[in-house]
């Protein structure tokens, strides 16, 4: 997980900028979540995805007839840029939910930033190296994951194995109900809920390009159990779909050399695979 690949450093800066975000927040995010997922389904049908599109309330698009499915509903928003919401997606209840969003990802972004900086500065390179690919018009996509009871937890997971698209994502975890586990050697960790205020970052894929694999893009999954059911708020934060995403300058050398192409709009690339299962950084892998 993140936190292990980073320096001393991070754990300060993180703390001090933590301040922002109070747990009081964190816990109406928690909330308009639930309650928009225990709507009843007539309501929340209003922010329905179109079947050929992510955006909006749903559950896996269907890309090939042995797909397996998610036991999981989910509700897809793009956040930022601003002018890329599509409002007919986002729910009108609870009342507070658009507002809490707009604030809860207004603060993320200044997050994003001091972490990406930091990332930049833990491998003694440009602070800014990581955050000029990433962009002014950088992408934030929202996805409120909501996993029933599953009366089968040995045959079905809530989310299969896959790593991110993004450059990182924002978790907000479940207080009361654990299920996400990272692959490392070949065995499961679960990822601990201790701390109901913590938000949980992760290394994705445009990251373990960009620093031409000094950081990872570890591969975890959710798995479903039969008793309670779980809620989590993953912010997926990509770069500028415009921007050329390659392995930095000062990342490359004679001894390391690159190990990446260059790719451009990762995020569209990506999902076609992870519907099948497959990762799509091996497509990129030189
Ligand atoms: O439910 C979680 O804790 C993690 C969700 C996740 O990995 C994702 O939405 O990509
Ligand atoms: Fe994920």
């Amino acid at each position: 997980m993140f936190y292990k690949f980073l320096s001393q450093e991070l754990g300060y800066l993180f703390q001090s900028i933590n301040h922002g975000i109070t747990g009081v927040f964190l816990d109406q995010v928690r909330s308009v979540t639930a309650q928009f997922f225990a709507l009843p389904m007539e309501e929340k049908l209003k922010c329905s995805r179109a079947v050929d599109s992510r955006e909006g309330y749903g559950n896996d698009m269907i890309l090939s007839e042995d797909q397996i499915l998610d036991w999981t509903d989910r509700l897809y928003l793009i956040v930022s840029p601003e002018d890329q919401r599509q409002f007919k997606f986002w729910p009108e209840k609870p009342e507070s939910f658009r507002e809490i969003l707009h604030e809860y990802t207004t603060k993320l972004k200044v997050i994003v930033e001091v972490v990406l900086k930091a990332m930049a500065r833990s491998l003694n390179l440009e602070d800014n190296c990581f955050l000029d690919k990433y962009g002014e018009r950088a992408l934030m996509q929202a996805r409120f994951n909501f996993f029933p009871p599953c009366p089968r937890p040995d045959r079905s997971l809530g989310l299969k194995p896959h790593a991110d698209g993004s450059a990182i994502t924002i978790v907000l975890q479940d207080k009361e109900v654990e299920g996400l586990q990272f692959l490392k050697d070949d065995q499961w960790f679960r990822v601990p809920i201790q701390l109901p205020h913590a938000l949980l970052i992760n290394v994705g894929d445009q990251s373990e390009v960009m620093s031409n694999g000094f950081f990872k893009s570890p591969v975890h999954r959710v798995v479903t159990n039969s008793e309670r059911e779980r809620t989590s708020v993953a912010v997926f934060c990509s770069p500028d779909p415009d921007n050329d995403i390659e392995p930095v300058d000062g990342a490359v050398s004679e001894t390391r050399p690159r190990l990446y192409k260059k790719v451009q709009d990762y995020g569209s690339k990506y999902f076609q695979y992870y519907q099948k299962g497959k990762r799509p950084i091996e497509a990129v892998k030189i």
